[in-house]
């Protein structure tokens, strides 16, 4: 078994702190990086990260540090930034990082300037690293209070995966191992897209019914791209697929989900994307999602509503009224 007693977590944002404490829980040392000093400061100080968890308690075992050699100093590294920012922070760990380092994908989303999918970022800029995925249904503040959920966890070494597993999961947190990559990695990165479709349909005011159909058609559609892309039924229809899109498309707690609500109703969503730009992640990889798909042949007519109103092509009349005049055709 291979032995992970010190994991490093390289962005101290909501879901970075919430996996630092599921790896304390798990009783691991953990060494949580932020940027900015002020955080590593108060969470050191407080046992708290009052900017992106105010009010959760951390777990004694959890270090913060604003020097990311320091938190390179461990037996497995979580990459928990925003998906956009994953290939400058990767780069920058270059100097610090030994051979072999396992590396767990936190972030979901699709590179938007090159179309990449961020193992193949993090391949490019660390060859070192090893890649892990870690998806599924999972609010940070609800994981963070020890509400219980389950994710997946792959990494193409069936034993690495497992000893991730046990790093990161205890009692009210329970990873599930697998091996497709690829699987994990379209579910995260699709159902932030969907999730902003959903919160439209929603904001609009056009009815469960509707939510209902638009979630069972974008997962055709997630499924359509991962076939084309080898990733297995079995994941999509799992937790890091499926059960990531229910929750996300049906919660408001999701900054997608509540991004698309407001552009639904009409809100001044400008405000929205200044302050939460970065990890309002389905905004960038609607047009990402779209390009590889057009690339594939694979038909994606929700995303492609997505990427087209969040990019500013059309309006959102004019996206429903495409969506709703489509032909009707055999379901599948
Ligand atoms: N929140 C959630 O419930 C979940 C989030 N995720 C995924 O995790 C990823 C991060 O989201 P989350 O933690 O919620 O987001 P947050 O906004 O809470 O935190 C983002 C973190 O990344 C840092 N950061 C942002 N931009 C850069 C950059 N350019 N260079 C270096 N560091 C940067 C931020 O630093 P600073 O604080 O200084 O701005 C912060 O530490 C996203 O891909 C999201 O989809 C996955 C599952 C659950
Ligand atoms: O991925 C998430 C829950 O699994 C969080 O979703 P949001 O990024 O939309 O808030």
């Amino acid at each position: 078994m291979i032995a992970i007693g010190t994991v490093g977590i390289i962005g101290a944002g909501a879901w970075g702190t919430a996996l630092a404490q599921t790896a304390a829980l798990a009783g691991r040392s953990v060494v949580l990086w932020a940027r900015d000093e002020r955080t590593a400061w108060a969470i050191n100080a407080r046992h708290e990260n009052p900017r992106r968890l105010p009010g959760v308690v951390l777990q004694p075992g959890i270090r913060a540090t604003a020097d990311i050699a320091e938190a390179c100093h461990a037996d497995a590294l979580v990459l928990a930034v925003p998906a956009q920012a994953l290939r400058n922070v990767a780069a920058g760990l270059t100097a610090h990082l030994g051979a072999a380092m396992p590396v767990v994908i936190a972030a979901k989303g699709i590179e938007r300037t090159s179309g990449a999918f961020l193992v193949d970022v993090l391949a490019e800029v660390l060859p070192a690293a090893v890649p892990a995925v870690l998806s599924g249904p999972s609010f940070a503040a609800d994981v963070a209070r020890g509400l219980p959920t389950a994710v997946t966890l792959a990494a193409a070494d069936a034993g690495l995966a497992a000893a991730l597993v046990s790093a990161l999961g205890h009692a009210a947190f329970r990873p599930y191992s697998s091996t497709d990559l690829t699987g994990v990695q379209i579910g995260g990165a699709v159902k932030n897209v969907l999730a902003i479709a959903c919160g439209i349909v929603v904001g609009r005011a056009l009815g469960a019914s509707a939510q209902a159909a638009l979630i069972a058609r974008g997962f055709a559609e997630m499924s359509r791209f991962g076939h084309a892309l080898g990733a297995r039924p079995e994941t999509l229809a799992g937790l890091s697929g499926l059960g990531d899109l229910v929750l996300t498309a049906t919660n408001a707690q999701s900054r997608n989900f509540s991004f698309g609500l407001a552009l639904g109703r009409g809100d001044d969503t400008e405000a929205l994307l200044t302050d939460g730009a970065a990890v309002t992640e389905g905004v960038w990889t609607a047009p990402a999602v779209v390009a590889r798909a057009a690339g594939l042949g694979v038909e994606m007519p929700i995303c492609a509503a997505v990427a087209a109103v969040v990019t500013g092509r059309i309006g959102l009349d004019d996206a429903i009224e495409g969506l709703m005049s489509r032909p009707l055709r055999p379901e599948g």
